[in-house]
């Protein structure tokens, strides 16, 4: 083993900068690779080779956070065996990152997920009733991060889906519909081999459809509980589960509101590639809202390049701002 590898390396060397360079950084890249599957006061469980590993952070990353669907590689014991600690000695490169921030006048931003490739939003169609506006607000979480929104629809046995359908279905946002005992065929065949985050608003249904998509999800919630002593509906951090047949997804605990005051304006227009080209023409700084003075987007409509409905849906992202 070279001295390198060891995290304490540098530690009574005089310093002059505050990070160690490149050529001093151990080497971990021999290291096995895990997935971070929830996160309790400072400890990482991390799944690696289909055993679960509690980890601390070492002293190099300290400063980076590491969140819920990281990869990370572990160091020290890897053994899972009670009482053992590794260290999450590097976190990878992260394909996609879901932020939020608790309500728009907090400007801190809190990461929940890390590396999903698609976002379901959970929503109940009665009981409690779906809210339009939390739904646009993880909308346009989803497209500033880069992740291809989802709806699922659940309780449909309460209520029917077709206003929200109308709604949706011009933002090209696919939507999925549940309710007890329904096949859920289609939304295991969107699932697999992706990383999925479910987000939604508490009491809409998530845990019972996780539980029906993941067979062991309730032992996996029970062990979170016995590690944080709480109940999982009181858990603060987000749940990675395997699919039996491949692919991930990533239970958040419910939500109440869901801030977007790190997004700026200007990245939803990236979601809406049909609308870019458009908005070339337009007069710089346009924001492209209702009114707009020679908003390109209005002229593509009134000569029919652009549908209506499209160019509605876009505003509606907008004003899901103020
Ligand atoms: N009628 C009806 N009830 C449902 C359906 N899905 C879930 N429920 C009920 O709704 C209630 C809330 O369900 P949960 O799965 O606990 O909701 P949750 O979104 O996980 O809620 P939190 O854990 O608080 O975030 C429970 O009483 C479920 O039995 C459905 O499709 N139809
Ligand atoms: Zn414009």
């Amino acid at each position: 083993m070279s001295i390198h590898e060891d995290d304490h390396t540098g530690f009574d060397r005089p310093r002059k900068r505050s990070r160690p360079r490149t050529k001093d950084r151990p080497d971990y890249s021999s290291k096995p690779e895990a997935r971070v599957v929830s996160i309790d006061r400072g400890r990482y469980r991390c799944l690696l080779d289909g055993r679960i590993v509690t980890a601390v952070r070492g002293r190099l990353i300290a400063r980076k956070g590491i969140i819920v669907g990281d990869r990370v590689r572990l160091d020290g014991d890897t053994s899972a065996e009670e009482g053992t600690l590794a260290r999450v000695v590097e976190v990878l490169d992260r394909s996609t990152m879901l932020r939020r921030s608790a309500d728009d006048a907090d400007t801190f931003e809190r990461p929940i997920v890390a590396n999903a490739d698609q976002l379901f939003i959970v929503t109940a169609l009665a009981d409690p009733p779906p809210r339009v506006g939390m739904i646009d607000r993880i909308l346009v979480a989803a497209y500033d991060a880069g992740i291809e929104p989802m709806l699922c629809l659940t309780k449909a046995d309460l209520a029917s889906p077709d206003e929200l359908r109308a709604a949706y279905e011009p933002l090209g946002v696919p939507i999925l519909v549940t309710e007890p005992g329904s096949d859920l065929a289609d939304v295991v065949d969107i699932l697999t081999d992706h990383v999925t985050v479910f987000v939604g608003h508490s009491g809409v249904g998530k845990s019972t459809l996780v539980n029906r998509l993941v067979p062991d999800a309730n032992r996996a919630t029970a062990e979170v509980s016995e590690l944080t002593g709480k109940g999982r509906h009181t858990s603060t951090s987000a749940l990675a589960m395997e699919l039996p047949d491949g692919g991930w997804i990533i239970d958040t605990p419910g939500v109440r509101s869901f801030g977007i005051s790190h997004v700026r304006p200007e990245s939803i227009l990236g979601a809406f590639p049909d609308l870019a080209e458009y908005a070339e023409d337009c007069p710089r700084g346009c924001r492209h809202q209702t009114g707009a003075v020679d908003c390109a987007l209005d002229e593509a409509v009134a000569d029919g390049r652009l549908s209506e409905e499209r160019l509605a849906s876009f505003r509606r992202m907008e004003r899901a701002f103020s």
